[in-house]
């Protein structure tokens, strides 16, 4: 049994208004979206496009519905602009998520990425690092840790398709290169799937420096074609290959069971990004919350 004083479960504002494309659900209001999640079941959420940028603003909103922040994300461009620049951007997120009472900050190095190019493919496009740039990075990641530290938080960094930490052997070499006591991981289901990665043996190998958990599932039929047409990650998420927990591929049980296992803490967030107009997001947060029940008991 996962212990409910330590594990809290959230939903991603993404499914009702996305950052990477705004056009998507521009017609939901963030009320609406965070009335949503708490009304599906959820404790939580992260911080989406639309949300207020002022903690005691944003605070007032969320504790009536009984929702607090678990984390944002955050773009740093180590390996692309002088480290200070990130750092800038960085101290000023940190600070806003440490008042908003959020424990890890989720980074995702940009530098490189193809990730937001809609005619980029996402299978082919990608970038492969250089040994000066990994090492960019890594040093770059650790200081961003101490940072975190000072605030009695962590970084937990988001591998993710078309940036330059997509699969296993970046993940291996980003967690070798890295301070284990500054730089955490997050784990997300549906990238490491999408991307072809054994996501039960990434789980298993970093289970302890797993610090923040999206869940995401994935349409395989989608994916197929995403490969077979050359098409974007940003074109494919338009056409459907993420999905929430249960409706996709993913066998999700012997996640839960290795997270349980291990006295995991902190986070589980749905986030499937879709298109709100052709996935309700308020019925696909039910969906999710249903399963989340059935498969892990929580
Ligand atoms: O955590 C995430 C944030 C999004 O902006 C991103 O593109 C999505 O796929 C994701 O996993
Ligand atoms: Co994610």
């Amino acid at each position: 049994m996962f212990d409910k004083e330590k594990v809290f479960l959230g939903i991603a504002p993404i499914a009702w208004t996305n950052d990477d494309m705004p056009d998507l659900g521009k017609e939901n209001s963030f009320e609406q979206c965070i009335s949503e999640a708490a009304l599906a079941g959820f404790q939580g959420t992260e911080v989406g496009n639309k949300y207020p940028r002022d903690p005691d603003t944003l605070k007032g909103y969320l504790e009536v519905r009984g929702l607090r922040i678990a984390s944002a994300w955050f773009s740093s461009f180590l390996t692309t602009k002088p480290y200070e620049e990130t750092e800038k951007e960085f101290l000023k997120h940190r600070d806003f998520l440490h008042a908003m009472g959020a424990k890890v900050i989720v980074v995702s190095e940009q530098g490189h990425s193809i990730q937001g190019q809609m005619d980029t493919p996402v299978f082919d496009g990608k970038y492969v690092m250089n040994d000066e740039e990994w090492k960019l990075l890594t040093t770059g990641l650790d200081k961003l840790g101490k940072l975190a530290a000072e605030k009695d938080m962590k970084v937990v960094y988001h591998h993710h398709m078309g940036t330059v930490v997509q699969t296993t052997a970046e993940i291996d070499r980003l967690m070798e290169n890295t301070d284990p006591n500054l730089v955490y991981l997050l784990f997300d289901s549906g990238h490491l799937v999408y991307s072809g990665e054994d996501e039960l043996a990434i789980l298993k190998k970093y289970i302890h420096r797993i610090k923040h958990v999206h869940l995401k599932d994935i349409r395989p039929e989608i994916v197929k074609r995403v490969k077979e047409e050359k098409l974007s990650f940003l074109k494919a998420v338009r056409l459907g290959a993420f999905t929430v927990p249960g409706d996709g591929c993913i066998n999700f049980k012997p996640i839960f069971d290795v997270l349980e296992e291990n006295h995991y803490e902190g986070w589980l967030l749905v986030e499937a990004e879709q298109d709100p107009a052709v996935a309700n997001p308020f019925v696909y947060a039910k969906m999710a919350r249903e399963y989340i029940r059935k498969t892990a008991g929580i």
